[in-house]
């Protein structure tokens, strides 16, 4: 089964052409080989990555009509409690040189979240402009969705989260640490600029899918500012886009829609925070979070755009082999689409959906395969391309 309603082929056509409304998408320019840097990081996060670069590695070889050399760093927790970082000083400069970067997951029991995640994930994708967040969700052949009656096409959902600002702006303090009246701050912050350039890839998605439907997602009832102007802002972009069809859901009823009436659902676009708890709404409704890739993108291609898969380190589960290894398979495909490789993307997705199909899937999925078993079948279909 040919997936073609890919997000990033949405976005930028095959044949490299902008789609865009409003915003520069460089072309990209098609190369022999691609440099990739892979940061694994923690828990499960190795686990995944080692079985993508597996995959990818077959496919080239399959293909035979580019490769990718990768370039693996120790950014993690380990680094971080060895040298007081999880990165290098110069490691913007160092993922610069790179056509892409290819992620696992930051977080460890021995390192309080929020120090991890600021002292890698969010430190790549914030400084490197990475605003669009952009998470597919569909049912894959084969799987199931926990919802009655909701087959594969029933949930087909692209989720667009605003990635650079809003609640994980990251402003904020507290004062009188550990004292009864002790006070905390954190501090949302919407740019005018900074909801039109999401609002605009957001269109460009919906607008370049089959349904060229958006809806957006804000709680400008109870928040009457910054969330009132995402409504405005949104309603502006809107009107250039004229093809498509715009309706507006407060959050909270945005959960509801998504269980009862998924098919109404096509592009939707969220605040950061709103969007990072969508997603994985969005995920187990398609069957498993273990499924959901992510791309971090810099729309103008000026940086080197970040792919993961959206779920994290998942401790409960390292070490075992059981890591569902299909997020970061389509992780690597939406980023050789990226790239411009779409032939590749579709047919590595093509292979994880055949393996899907014939039930070789982990536990998350109601499945008894293991990480290497999906992974080994995954390399057995793509050397069945022909
Ligand atoms: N982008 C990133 O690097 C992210 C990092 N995190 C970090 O990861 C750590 C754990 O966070 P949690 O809230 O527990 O979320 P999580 O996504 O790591 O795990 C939630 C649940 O989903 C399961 N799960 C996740 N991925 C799976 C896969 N591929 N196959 C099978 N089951 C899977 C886990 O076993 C767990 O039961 C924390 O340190 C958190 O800050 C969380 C989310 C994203
Ligand atoms: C941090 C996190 O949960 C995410 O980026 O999805
Ligand atoms: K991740
Ligand atoms: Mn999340």
């Amino acid at each position: 089964m040919l997936s073609n309603n890919n997000v990033i082929s949405s976005t930028v056509a095959t044949n490299g052409t902008t789609t865009a409304n409003g915003h520069l998408i460089i072309p990209p320019n098609l190369k022999s080989t691609y440099k990739i840097a892979s940061i694994p990081g923690d828990g499960i996060g190795p686990e995944v990555i080692s079985a993508t670069i597996d995959v990818l590695k077959a496919l080239t070889k399959k293909l035979g009509t580019f490769e990718l050399e990768f370039t693996d760093f120790d950014w993690g927790t380990e680094r971080y409690l060895k040298t007081g970082r999880y990165t290098p000083q110069d490691y913007l400069q160092v993922l610069k040189e790179y056509d892409a970067i290819l992620f696992g997951s930051v977080g460890s029991p021995s390192v309080p979240d929020h120090i991890s995640l600021w002292g890698l994930r969010l430190a790549i994708c914030q400084p490197l402009q990475q605003y669009a967040n952009v998470r597919p969700t569909r049912i894959l052949p084969g799987t199931k969705s926990p919802l009655a009656n909701c087959q594969p096409g029933d949930l087909d959902w692209v989720i667009v989260r605003e990635n650079s600002e809003g609640e994980y702006a990251g402003q904020g303090g507290r004062s009188h640490v550990g004292c009864e009246h002790e006070v905390a701050t954190e501090l949302s912050i919407f740019t005018r600029t900074g909801v039109r350039r999401i609002a605009q890839f957001a269109f460009s998605v919906a607008q370049n899918r089959p349904r060229k439907m958006l809806t957006y997602v804000t709680k400008s009832n109870a928040q009457r500012n910054g969330m009132v102007m995402w409504d405005e802002v949104v309603k502006e972009v809107a009107e250039d886009y004229p093809d498509v069809t715009v309706d507006h859901m407060l959050v909270d009823a945005m959960t509801v829609r998504m269980v009862l009436n998924p098919r109404s659902l096509d592009t939707i676009l969220a605040t950061n925070l709103h969007a990072d708890i969508l997603s994985d709404l969005a995920a187990a409704l398609a069957g498993s979070i273990g499924i959901a890739p992510t791309a971090n993108l810099d729309p103008t291609r000026k940086n080197p755009s970040m792919f993961e898969p959206i779920h994290g380190s998942a401790f409960d589960i390292t070490g075992l082999g059981l890591a569902n290894p299909v997020a970061t398979f389509w992780t690597a495909s939406e980023m050789l689409h990226w790239l411009g490789e779409s032939e590749a993307a579709m047919s590595l997705m093509v292979a994880v959906e055949n393996v899907c199909a014939a039930g070789i899937v982990t536990r998350d999925l109601g499945g008894q395969a293991g990480t290497k078993e999906v992974t080994d079948a995954v390399i057995q279909e793509i050397l069945k391309i022909n």
